[in-house]
């Protein structure tokens, strides 16, 4: 990878398949949902495929896919939405692991005076506390949930409202995530973007995205220059 951190002032790093695994957690609290709907379950590796683009989205997704059609799915969402919200934060970070390298990765770019930022497309009510009790909140100077803006990710508004909280220009922010949904809103706000291997990428390979560079471990970033 030839991106050089003296090269930047800050980062912005993405939360769900870059920070934590939280793959768990979504299962379970949709199960939980799909179980008082009396709908089937789902499976991690299908939700797998429908993470990253928002929790309102993941809803969508995961009741097309067990009732159908898109339609079919739409009709149960006013009833399903309450209810996964209220499942998701009774076990948000029970079964969602850090991913290892990420201390490390955290660490070194603090050490090598970059200003962080988290942003996510996940709900700022659930994105917080997970951070907290994951031990990582410290880490970042703000924190944007999916809710924060009037547009999410892969739109370029969350990334140049996150380079203006931390006073700085885009093309010295590196962006850090999972899916071609942080890629293509790096490219289009103008910031460098390297993406993690172990992600989730909408069930296609990461490697296939337009990223400056892809790292297998956060603490790779530690050997940069
Ligand atoms: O869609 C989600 O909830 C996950 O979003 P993230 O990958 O932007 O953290
Ligand atoms: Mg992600």
């Amino acid at each position: 990878m030839s991106l050089e951190l003296s090269n930047f002032d800050a980062a912005i790093v993405d939360l769900d398949g870059t920070l934590v695994d939280t793959i768990g957690d979504f299962v379970v609290s949709l199960n939980r949902m799909l179980d008082e709907l009396a709908l089937p379950n789902i499976d991690g590796p299908t939700v797998e495929r429908m993470v990253g683009k928002g929790s309102e989205h993941l809803i969508h997704s995961v009741l097309h896919h067990v009732r159908g059609t898109a339609e079919e799915g739409d009709a149960w969402f006013e009833r399903a939405w309450p209810r996964y919200q209220h499942h998701y934060l009774a076990i948000n970070g029970q079964h969602a692991d850090v991913y290892d390298g990420v201390v490390e990765g955290l660490s070194a770019l603090r050490a090598r005076g970059l200003r962080l930022a988290c942003l996510t497309n996940k709900p700022t009510a659930f994105a917080r506390p997970l951070l907290a009790t994951k031990g990582l909140d410290a880490f970042f100077e703000v924190m944007f949930g999916g809710d924060a803006f009037e547009r999410k990710k892969p739109d370029p508004l969350p990334l140049l409202k996150a380079c203006e909280a931390l006073a700085t220009s885009p093309a010295r922010t590196l962006m850090v995530g999972d899916s071609s949904n942080d890629a293509k809103a790096a490219r289009a706000a103008g910031c460098p973007v390297v993406l993690v291997s172990y992600g989730y990428n909408h069930g296609e390979p990461v490697r296939g995205v337009d990223a400056d560079g892809f790292v297998d471990s956060l603490a790779e970033l530690a050997h940069l220059r």
